[in-house]
Order: structure tokens, then sequence, then C-alpha cells
């Protein structure tokens, strides 16, 4: 079976979901990991310093349980889709079928364990007055409090961007300020000559 492990990183409300949605629809036999999923309960969030209970770090993350899942994934995609109720195409159990996941999150790349896993890395990015407006319209499980993005969520935004720089030389980049249907374009593109590189 081919297999294929899609990244899509990127910073907050930067269009990561948006595009996952739209991919997911037009790959067949693709399924997704949120990295969101994995965030620990409120009460065992750190709270720093500045008074700020610390969401945007790894440590916020159940990384471990993150990474099994999409182990999980690598074992046995047929079986993963089923118990995630993904439906198949027909030829989805042929020795030959091509089988996707998509994995998706803002510190997608910033976690050891998991960086060898992608055979892609898409990043998409927005500037901080983009990124501070369209949060500003977002409600968490958890709202954010006053001076939360200023405070913490941009400035581990930029620390973790750097982390990543450094660490990962596979990114590709995709400018989140260009219409939905460009990003969603532009990433089809560069997973469709994949496929064809790989087959
Ligand atoms: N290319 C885009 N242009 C304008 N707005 C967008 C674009 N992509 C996503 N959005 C909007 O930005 C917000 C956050 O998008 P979402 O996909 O949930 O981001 P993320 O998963 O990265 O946090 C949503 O309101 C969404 O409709
Ligand atoms: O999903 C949750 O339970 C949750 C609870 C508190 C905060 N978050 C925020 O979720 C953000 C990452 O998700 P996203 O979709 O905006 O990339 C991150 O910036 C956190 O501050 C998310």
């Amino acid at each position: 079976k081919m297999r294929l492990i899609i990244g899509i990183g990127g910073v907050t409300n930067g269009g990561k979901t948006t595009l996952t949605n739209r991919l997911l629809k037009a790959l067949p036999n693709s399924c997704v990991v949120h990295q969101d999923d994995f965030f620990k309960r409120p009460d065992q969030i750190e709270v720093g310093e500045d008074g700020f209970r610390q969401w945007d770090v790894i440590s916020a993350l159940d990384m471990e349980a993150m990474t099994n899942t999409v182990k999980g994934w690598q074992e046995n995609p047929v079986k993963f889709a089923r118990s995630h109720g993904v439906s198949l195409s027909p030829e989805a159990e042929k020795p030959d079928s091509v089988h996707i996941l998509i994995v998706e999150g803002f510190l997608i790349y910033n976690y050891k364990p998991l960086l060898d896993v992608y055979d892609k890395c898409f990043y998409i990015s927005i500037p901080y007055e983009e990124c501070k407006r369209r949060r500003s319209t977002r409600t968490y499980t958890v709202p954010d409090p006053p001076g939360l993005f200023d405070g913490h969520v941009w400035p581990m935004y930029l620390k973790h961007r750097k982390e990543m720089d450094y660490n990962c030389d596979r990114i590709e980049y995709l400018d989140g300020m260009t219409s939905k249907d460009d990003i969603y374009n532009a990433a089809y593109e560069s997973i469709q000559n994949a496929l064809l590189n790989n087959l």
C-alpha cells in the first residue's frame, strides 16, 4: 500500500482546519489527526509567571497520545479509517491502494518524535494584525482571557516558528492571506506531485 502523511501546520487561525477539510473531501481514503484534540484538561495546564495558562506550549498537549494515534494509522490505515467513521473507496483494501493521513495543528513541527513521519510539510502563516483579528472572532473550549494574544499566543508563536525553521528544512510555506481556493490549489497540486513521484 502506498501511504502518505501530510502535515498541515501553521499559526493559530491561519486556515489549517479550512484547508484540511477541503483536502479530506478531495483525497480518497484520507483520514485526519487534529492536534487540538490532544490538549490536556484546563486544570493540567500550567499557569505562567505572566498569570496566563500556558496553552501554546508543547507540554499543554498529550503528544505521546497523539504520536500513538499516528502510529495506529501507520500500522493499519483501513482499520483506522473504519474506527474513525471514514468511508473508504472500493479499492481501499487492494495492495496498491493509496492511503493518506493529514496531521493538522499549530505545533506539529515542534515535537521531534513526529518530525520524521511527515512526507509533506505544509505551513500556513498570516501576519500579526490579521491573526489577532481572526482570533478575536473565535471561541475555544476555554475562551481567551483579555491580553492572552499579545501576552502569550503571539510571543509563543514567534518562538516556536524560530525553533521550527531551525529543526525542519522541508517546509512548504503557504500564504494564508491568499484566498481559500488559492491555498487549496497550491497544496493539492503539491500533493498530486508527491503521489506521482511515489507511485
Ligand atoms: N484564506 C483565507 N482567507 C480568509 N479567511 C480565512 C482563510 N482561511 C481561513 N479563514 C478564516 O479564518 C478563520 C480561522 O480558520 P481555521 O481554518 O479555523 O484556522 P486554524 O485551523 O488554522 O486555526 C475562520 O474564520 C476561517 O473562515
Ligand atoms: O481546543 C482547546 O481546548 C483550546 C483551549 C485553550 C486554548 N486553545 C488555543 O488553541 C490554539 C490552537 O488551535 P488553532 O486551531 O487556533 O490553531 C492555541 O493558540 C490555544 O491557545 C485551545
